[in-house]
């Protein structure tokens, strides 16, 4: 578990303190899954580099296992980074060595290993990430899927408790970065490790996370389940994160509901309703008339979930929503 109480980060330049994290308290939970979104500069690499001390912070703790890690001395720290795995948006591999030498480097660096173990363990994290047919080349040879994967097997050869992973897929194709996410996903389901993972894309929260954090201007704004975020954002950041991965425009949606007649409702389906065919049950036992004006259909991880935007003429209004709100389906009125 990772404990931030009251974490503050400002960076000194030219004798000038430049905030880059308000006073920020969150626990990230053992074996999750966890989200940080946010546009350039919201503080994103901030609160991921603190987690491993990369920078220390200003003022707050840190608690990890419910050890504070602001307190460990030089020798602490190094044995603490190593149960710290990252990968990064540009791979950061050294070009001079093969893929098993990259994989290889950090338990090499860390002196506690044998010839023997790093072997094995190359061997077995090369078979991992599926690359065991390229062990030998340079990462000049590879595509950009293949060396995140190499990034991956790096970050995991010293058999770390926790995974960051600072835009990991940002600098890959959408089909390239669907198989990381899902690389990225196995493993925590298989090692029960813990992912902290940056990224500017709600849709690559949607995809493999359990929690979310909003960060905008060095502050958290909001943070909870990604089922719930995503499918009820309250902070403006947030929903224009969702539109954007929805490609939504505010405006064209806003001037599409002005043209629709009566009340206009947005139905969320979660888990098995988004598959139940109720509208037409309701319609009739209520005698509403429904048309729809959006909707959407997919998962956040693995878990379906649909949304549709109705406007609604005659009838029962209060007996449809009623029905609605019965058979589980979460009814907003936004008009
Ligand atoms: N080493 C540094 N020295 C001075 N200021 C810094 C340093 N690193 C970051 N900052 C500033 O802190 C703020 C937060 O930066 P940070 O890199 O954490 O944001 P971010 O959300 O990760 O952005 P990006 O997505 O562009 O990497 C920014 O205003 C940035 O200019």
């Amino acid at each position: 578990m990772i404990v931030f109480d009251q974490v503050q980060k400002s960076y000194q330049v030219k004798g000038q303190a430049i905030p880059a994290l308000q006073p920020t308290s969150m626990t990230i939970e053992t074996g999750e899954i966890f989200g940080i979104v946010g546009h350039s500069g919201a503080g994103k690499s901030t609160l991921v580099r603190l987690i491993n001390l990369l920078e220390p912070p200003t003022s707050g703790r840190i608690l990890i296992d419910d050890e504070n890690i602001t307190d460990y001395s030089p020798a602490e720290l190094r044995a603490f980074r190593r149960k710290v795995g990252m990968i990064f948006q540009h791979f950061n591999l050294l070009s001079s060595k093969t893929v098993a030498d990259n994989i290889a480097f950090p338990m090499k660096l860390a002196g506690i290993y044998s010839q023997q173990e790093i072997r094995d363990r190359v061997d077995e994290l090369l078979k991992r990430v599926s690359l065991a047919d390229q062990a030998s080349k340079y990462p000049s040879q590879l595509s950009g899927g293949q060396k995140q994967r190499v990034g991956i097997a790096r970050a995991l050869a010293c058999r770390p408790t926790i995974l960051l992973c600072d835009e990991a897929t940002s600098a890959l194709d959408p089909q390239t970065t669907q198989s990381v996410l899902r690389l990225l996903a196995d493993i925590n389901k298989e090692l029960g490790l813990t992912i902290v993972l940056i990224t500017h894309e709600m849709d690559v929260v949607r995809r493999v996370c359990d929690r979310v954090a909003v960060m905008d201007a060095g502050e958290v704004v909001e943070m909870g389940k990604v089922s719930d975020v995503f499918l009820h954002p309250k902070h403006p950041t947030t929903r224009d994160f969702v539109f954007e991965s929805e490609h939504i425009d505010h405006e064209d949606m806003q001037r599409d509901l002005a043209k629709a007649k009566g009340r206009i409702l947005r139905l969320t389906f979660r888990g098995e309703s988004t598959y139940t065919p109720l509208l037409g049950s309701v319609a009739r036992e209520s005698g509403v008339d429904f048309s729809i004006l959006s909707g959407r259909i997919d998962h956040i991880k693995d878990t379906p979930y649909g949304q549709l935007t109705l406007s609604l003429v005659g009838g029962d209004l209060d007996l449809a929503m009623n029905a609605l709100k019965a058979a589980d389906v979460h009814v907003e009125v936004l008009r």
